[in-house]
């Protein structure tokens, strides 16, 4: 059951120094286990925040919790204002999750024609609803492609047309469950380069990854271990008051002191 607080009246203008998501108390209970652990944070607009961590501490599922489609979630989440998973959201954000989705007996247009239509309706829309699926697919550099079944794309390029699908109607939050997983390296700076001209417009990227040098592409990043938040921060702040040379060193480091405070006497990882 969601217990998040009271929110802005619908027409209260937006502050653009207000934070895009914010959290406090945030605790999702997924079958028998509290997999995240009374998170706090806050991510600010216009800007790409990484959320990083190993496989299995929780992304997905905050990920879930922001766009509105996770359950048991209690404590305060709100996104550009409202709680989340309000109805008024829905065409604010964008999310691409983890598998992409995308029909495989439709071309590329066809397949962002479709959603288009869901997102703006009727023939009046037409010409506009063109102009976008035009656009999107320019962004994600599928243009040569327009016209492939998207059955016959390789990954990467079902990925991108999943990210052109999310684009559609200019979310102001785009949430992208490990976008890059599976791509070689050019491929992922392509990406990442995309990623930095979308946040340039102004839209908010809040991108998981379990990859660390990713973090070093990220504006501002959320570590996290085991449901919970472990660093909120830059890279550049983070290697610094670690004292390391990379994120990923930072991260170990982190890990070591949160066992040592826990008092678990686990084998350490690699942290100097
Ligand atoms: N339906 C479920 N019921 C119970 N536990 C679940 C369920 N789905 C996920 N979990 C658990 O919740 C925890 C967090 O999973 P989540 O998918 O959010 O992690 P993640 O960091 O996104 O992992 P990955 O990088 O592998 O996708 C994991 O320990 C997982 O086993």
């Amino acid at each position: 059951m969601m217990n998040y607080s009271a929110s802005a009246p619908e027409t209260a203008p937006p502050d653009p120094a207000a934070p895009a998501i914010h959290a406090d108390g945030l605790t999702v209970v997924r079958g028998p286990r509290t997999v995240l652990h009374q998170l706090a944070f806050d991510v600010p607009r216009g800007q790409i925040t990484g959320l990083l961590g190993p496989s299995g501490c929780g992304k997905s599922t905050l990920m879930r919790a922001i766009v509105g489609t996770q359950a048991k979630v209690t404590g305060t989440l709100e996104v550009l204002g409202r709680p989340a998973g309000d109805a008024a959201l829905r065409s604010r954000i964008g999310y691409v999750t983890q598998a992409p989705s995308v029909y495989a007996d439709l071309t590329v247009r066809q397949n962002l024609d479709y959603f288009a239509a869901i997102l703006t309706p009727g023939r009046a829309a037409a010409q506009r609803r063109h102009a976008n699926v035009t656009d999107v697919i320019a962004d994600v550099d599928l243009t040569s492609h327009a016209d492939a079944l998207a059955g016959n794309l390789s990954g990467g390029q079902r990925s991108r047309v999943s990210l052109a699908v999310a684009l559609l109607g200019s979310p102001e939050v785009l949430v992208l469950d490990e976008p890059t997983v599976g791509l070689d390296p050019v491929l992922r700076r392509d990406l990442w380069n995309l990623f930095h001209a979308i946040a340039e417009r102004g839209t908010t990227l809040l991108v998981s990854s379990h990859v660390m040098d990713e973090a070093e592409r990220c504006h501002r990043l959320l570590l996290m271990r085991e449901g919970e938040i472990l660093a909120d921060d830059t890279p550049d702040a983070l290697r610094t008051r670690m004292n390391t040379d990379t994120v990923e060193a930072a991260f170990l480091r982190l890990v070591d002191e949160a066992n040592a405070r826990r008092g678990t006497d686990q084998p350490k990882e690699s942290a100097r």
